[in-house]
């Protein structure tokens, strides 16, 4: 396919090369780390037509970053009324099993989901439920275990619970509370809900049986476990195991726990318990190493095809880019060996980083305009923040401070949010005795929202301000853009010597050298150098 821009296609406006020559890079990244930049492609025919595509020629990903889905534990199995038999023993003692107890529930975060679109597609995930229980005292099987698996960044609230054994409970008290009701003082009688019969028992001998007193909701020792609710959790870690959400409802009773002396032969057993039903919000905040911010049209998703392999939609209008795009850069030496001198925060070495493209933010995007605070909150997450300006749509240091702007708003809106809400996510500090781990369960949250006295080891969560962030000036192949380039690099010179104020107009924010790096994404150019800054930012951050 030809590109589009042939003309523009293999020339330079010349200040990009004095730019590079006098900041020499600051992390090596050796000439064959660049397996997913278009260099890697064969011809430059192929890559002029992979940047410049038409906007037709696109990959969809299938992407939600909301879900709402309701998870079912999983119910017991039904108790057993049983007999023995066996030669010239007609009619032996009671011997039916207990009803298996049905699956639990789980979630984890793990690194290789990337959206909840599975999850807001199925919308009911159920356990299973327990074998009912067999004659010879065998118990029934126990139901299969969920585990629902969301992508790291995953924050889940609970918006309604269903729990029979909780609300038997209630119904318990409340009666206990009030005058004699038939049910709380006997003779008991049979209650379709909870018993099975014998199918031999006629209506007669229902009529005239005595039941004993209902054994009261059960509830399986594992439901200490779980995470109690209301359920507010913030994933923003890969989890080792998963944690419960939900502890499968216990079987029924088999007829031998009803044998008396009075009666040594019950014909009836009682049914499994109804699991419980929690529905929940899902809501994912993009964990990508690196947050593009940029107006409508500014070249953000040509920038994350020329850096990544990603087929993002790019097209001469506003909004082209409607759901956020993620980019993985691969940093290897095309044997899959990484390179060395990429490292994790933890030390490990760094094969790849992230980037997510995300829809341009319009004046008042904070308010909720163009595609807004939708939005916004994957900014909140990145790591790094790259400021995508258009050399050739006007000023360039207005730009910028525009964006500034929305993205500072919008942080200073959510303070005040989290402020105003009750529900806080619950911070986690470590028990230090069983008792206080049984006593404070509400507090087994995986996750804290960033170190604390209690919990020091916790990852710091840094305001928008704080992030690291650079310039990316694109657009620097179409003429008259040097200009605005130099404003925006004396701008940032200014900015980084402390005359000029910060753009996000905060207090405390990243004090580091910022860079503006002009590119020209349409033709390749210059985007290397993108790869390396955000290492040598990766490193320090
Ligand atoms: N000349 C030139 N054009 C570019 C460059 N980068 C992008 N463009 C063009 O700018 C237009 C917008 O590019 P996109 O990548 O879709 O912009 P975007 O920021 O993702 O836009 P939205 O998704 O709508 O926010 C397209 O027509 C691109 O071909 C560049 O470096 N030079
Ligand atoms: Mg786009």
């Amino acid at each position: 396919m030809p590109p589009r821009c042939a003309s523009i296609s293999g020339t330079l406006t010349p200040f990009l090369y004095p730019f590079f020559l006098r900041h020499g890079p600051r992390v090596c990244v050796s000439r064959r780390c660049e397996s997913t930049t278009v260099e890697s492609l064969t011809s430059t025919e192929e890559q002029a037509a992979r940047l410049n595509p038409p906007p037709s020629d696109y990959s969809r990903t299938i992407f939600a970053d909301k879900a709402t889905v309701t998870l079912i534990a999983g119910s017991g199995g039904h108790g057993c009324i049983s007999f023995l038999r066996e030669k010239y023993i007609a009619a032996g003692p009671a011997n039916g099993g207990d009803g298996g107890s049905g699956g639990n529930v789980y979630i984890q975060a793990v690194r290789g989901e990337t959206s909840l679109h599975k999850l807001a597609r199925r919308n009911i995930l159920k356990a299973g439920r327990g074998k009912n229980g067999q004659g010879k005292t065998k118990g029934g099987e126990r139901g299969d275990d969920i585990v629902v698996q969301v992508p790291v960044g995953t924050v889940v609230r609970e918006i309604d619970r269903m729990d029979p054994v909780f609300e038997e409970e209630q119904q318990r008290l409340a009666e206990a509370g009030q005058e004699e009701t038939p049910m709380s003082n006997g003779p008991y009688k049979w209650d379709p809900q909870r018993w099975l019969l014998y199918p031999a028992v006629t209506k007669e001998d229902i009529a005239t049986a005595d039941f004993p007193t209902l054994p009261r909701g059960r509830k399986s020792a594992l439901a200490m476990a779980e995470v109690k609710g209301p359920i507010s959790l913030d994933l923003s870690m890969p989890m080792e195991k998963p944690i419960l959400l939900a502890a499968g409802a216990l079987g029924g009773l088999g007829n031998p726990h009803f044998v008396t002396k009075t009666a040594p032969r019950p014909k009836f057993a009682t049914k499994g318990e109804t699991g419980m039903r929690i529905t929940l919000e899902l809501e994912l905040k993009l964990l990508a190493d690196v947050g593009l911010v940029g107006l409508p049209n500014a070249g953000k998703s040509t920038l994350l095809r020329s850096i990544s392999k990603s087929r993002a939609r790019v097209g001469d209008w506003a909004f082209t880019t409607l759901q956020p795009n993620i980019g993985t850069v691969v940093l290897d030496d095309h044997r899959g060996r990484p390179i060395a001198h990429a490292r994790h925060e933890t030390g490990e070495v760094r094969t790849n980083f992230t980037i997510a493209d995300i829809p341009g933010l319009i004046q008042d995007a904070h308010l909720d305009k163009g595609l807004g605070i939708s939005f916004l909150r994957h900014v909140e997450r990145a790591r790094i923040l790259a400021f995508v300006i258009d050399l050739s749509a006007g000023d360039a240091v207005t730009a910028l401070k525009a964006l500034w702007k929305e993205v500072g708003e919008y942080e200073r809106m959510k303070i005040q949010e989290e402020k105003d809400k009750q529900d806080t996510i619950v911070e986690w500090t470590p028990f230090k005795t069983v008792e206080d781990a049984i006593s404070n369960r509400s507090e087994t949250i995986v996750v804290s929202s960033g170190p604390t006295y209690d919990n020091p080891l916790a990852p710091q969560v840094y305001s928008i301000a704080e992030k690291p962030w650079f310039v990316v000036a694109t657009k620097a192949d179409l003429p008259g853009t040097k200009e605005n380039f130099e404003i925006l690099r004396n701008y940032l010179q200014l900015v980084n010597e402390g005359v000029e104020e910060h753009p996000s107009g905060q207090k405390s924010f990243w004090g580091k050298k910022v860079e503006a790096i002009p590119i020209s994404a349409i033709n390749g150019h210059g985007v290397k150098r993108i790869t390396e800054w955000t290492l040598s930012l990766l490193d320090d951050a």
